[in-house]
């Protein structure tokens, strides 16, 4: 950006920054004002003053009685010092109570959109570059405030010694200019370059804070140490490190450079100016009080447009920050969930996929789609249990369900009605989800069921249903402080729980949530033998009361009570039915030899074990 571009850029600039600080707190915002321009003003009468104070000194007459003539402008000089001061402490008192809460309002505008965006948003790889970059740019929306109190502070201050210039002689305002040229371009130059290295730079730095959070995070200590994984992080986090030190080198090489060049330019520009200056004297163009205070305005003019440009400077670079958080704010509301739609069926006779076929996005052109051409029913109050070996679609056919993505063709009805023209929040309020890799929250024990459902407020009752569905009281009554037991380690009083305590608060949450359509995937994958007989029962009974229950699991024997079971291979459906009709008559028999391959491992008829024999599998007598 040239030097013109960022002139004309610094309204909106300003104009920006002064919007999040109303919005922040207008008072702060109000005194900044105040002081800043009050210390500008009394910079410029302190300059005409000492103006009168050089002219009453340097004037012919006895010392007595010059000196008593300069003393009243001597008065305003000093009177002027001090209220600039005054206005400096007032205008650094505001900034400092401005500054933090510019940054709290910047960071919510920016988290109040992103939580309402497409999941696919999330994990978009640009959308993610660009909420890196949002990130830096609340911090640099709260230095914005202090750079933008400079510009202004300079800008009243450059004005006040432009026109004591001006008025002196017109030829000093264009050589002020000329000796702060350099700088300017200067300046500039290493912001840019800054800004376009960050840029580049910025997916690695995320990428090494990963990597020293690994070392130092709780959850991958374990195998960090027994497997000898620290020093290999370590040296990768080394490495990163260094790459990124040796891009800071060269820029600060290149700054140097620049600075040089732009320091050689000012000296030349200096010395046209004072040179300009002793012609002025010499011709007798100018005499030599106002000489005097000429080089004092020069100087404090060129102080305060090196400020200027150097704020003006910064403020640029924090405003490219900023920017990325502006444009993530509009992506973010361009990606946004819509809001509104038809009213969701309240308890759904059926919920239908006809022909839907969907693929992540950014995946492979060449990639097979996650789900492809699916049609199946999920008829409402039944235990639909979903199955087929890794990768086969089934949490992608749950993510679809639940709306937090769209097919890329085919339809998914309610009732009939399209999935695309419901209200998605309410859709969202019908389901209660316990997924494969379901929150950890690091909360209260109470917290971490209560907040299944946050719209209403904790109710004790609903707690203790949900803890005794999920078979949790026990565990949570002989945790030390119960429900209010902190389960987040490395916090004070903080407590760890077991993978399989973690599931069945998982279960407790999704429970508490009380959704009409209950999506649980490998709900048991971390139970015991006994507590994974009693989930399976809750959700058959579930059922029963109405509830309609969706069930991701590898456990095959599990899905014998399910009223339908469909059988996914590759992103299709390969069959449906019920355990029986699997097991008879399906002639795919996909489900069945799974069903066969996990059986044969508990080896009934083991000889190792006394007493062991095979008893046969009704329904599989029948096929066999
Ligand atoms: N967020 C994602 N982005 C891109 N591809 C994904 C994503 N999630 C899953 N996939 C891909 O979609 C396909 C189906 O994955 P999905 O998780 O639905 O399988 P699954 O049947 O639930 O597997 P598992 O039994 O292992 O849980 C896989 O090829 C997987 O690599």
């Amino acid at each position: 950006m040239s030097l013109w571009t960022m002139a004309l850029r610094l309204p909106r600039l300003i104009a920006s920054t002064v919007r999040l600080a109303r919005r922040a707190d207008p008072g702060a915002l109000r005194t900044v004002a105040v002081a800043e321009i009050t210390h500008g003003v009394s910079q410029a009468i302190g300059l005409v003053a000492v103006n009168d104070v050089l002219a009453a000194v340097l004037a012919a007459g006895p010392t007595g009685g010059r000196l008593h003539d300069a003393l009243p402008s001597l008065l305003i000089v000093a009177v002027t010092a001090v209220v600039g001061a005054l206005a400096t402490s007032a205008s650094t008192s505001g900034t400092g109570r401005l500054e933090p809460k510019v940054e709290r309002v910047a960071t919510e505008m920016y988290l109040e959109r992103v939580i309402h965006v497409e999941l696919a948003a999330i994990e978009d790889e640009e959308f993610h570059r660009l909420l890196d970059s949002a990130q830096y740019g609340a911090s640099s929306a709260r230095r914005m405030i202090k750079y933008c109190t400079a510009v202004v502070g300079a800008l009243v201050a450059f004005a006040a010694a432009a026109g004591v210039l001006t008025v002196l002689h017109p030829v000093l305002l264009p050589l002020l200019a000329l000796t702060t040229l350099p700088r300017s371009w200067a300046a500039l130059r290493n912001a840019r370059a800054r800004y376009a290295s960050f840029q580049r730079w910025v997916q690695h730095s995320r990428a090494g804070r990963l990597l020293s959070n690994l070392l130092i995070r709780p959850e991958p200590a374990p195998e960090v140490r027994v497997h000898g994984v620290g020093p290999f992080l370590l040296r990768h986090y080394r490495s990163m490190s260094e790459s990124a030190e040796a891009e800071q080198t060269r820029l600060a090489r290149d700054a140097a450079r620049t600075r040089l060049i732009a320091a050689a330019l000012t000296g030349a520009a200096a010395l046209g100016t004072y040179a300009a200056l002793g012609c002025l004297l010499l011709t007798g163009v100018m005499r030599l009080s106002v000489a005097g205070t000429a080089v004092l305005a020069t100087r404090s003019g060129s102080a305060s447009l090196a400020t200027l440009i150097l704020q003006v400077n910064n403020l640029y670079e924090e405003a490219c920050y900023v920017q990325d958080l502006e444009r993530l704010c509009r992506e973010a509301g361009e990606r946004a969930i819509p809001s509104g739609g038809s009213p969701v069926p309240e308890d759904p006779r059926e919920i239908r996929f006809e022909n839907v076929s969907f693929t992540y996005p950014g995946s492979d052109a060449t990639a097979r789609p996650a789900l492809d051409d699916v049609s199946l029913s999920i008829p409402g109050g039944k235990v639909v249990a979903l199955v087929g070996e890794n990768g086969s679609g089934k949490s992608t056919l749950v993510k679809l369900l639940a709306g937090l993505y769209r097919p890329d063709r085919g339809h998914i009805r309610w009732d009939g009605q399209d999935a695309d023209g419901l209200d998605r929040a309410e859709m969202f309020s019908r389901f209660a989800m316990v997924s494969q890799d379901f929150q950890r929250w690091p909360f209260t024990c109470r917290m971490n069921v209560a907040i299944g459902r946050t719209e209403v407020p904790v109710g004790e009752e609903r707690l203790a249903k949900a803890a005794r569905y999920a078979g949790a009281d026990d565990m949570i009554a002989g945790l030390p402080r119960g429900w209010d037991t902190l389960l987040a380690r490395g916090y004070q009083g903080g407590h760890q729980l077991s993978g399989g305590q973690w599931q069945r608060l998982g279960i407790a949450r999704a429970r508490y949530r009380e959704g009409r359509v209950l999506i649980v995937d490998e709900p048991t994958s971390a139970l015991d033998a006994r507590a994974e007989l009693q989930v399976f029962e809750q959700i058959r009974r579930l059922a029963d009361q109405g509830q309609t229950v969706l069930l991701i699991t590898h456990r095959l024997a599990s899905v014998r009570q399910a009223d339908v079971i469909h059988v996914l291979e590759g992103g299709r459906l390969r069959e449906s039915g019920t355990f029986e009709e699997l097991m008879r008559h399906s002639p795919a028999g996909i489900f069945r030899d799974l069903y066969r391959l996990q059986r044969d491992q508990f080896a009934e008829d083991d000889p190792a074990v006394p007493g062991a024999r095979r008893s046969p599998d009704p329904a599989e007598t029948v096929s066999l």
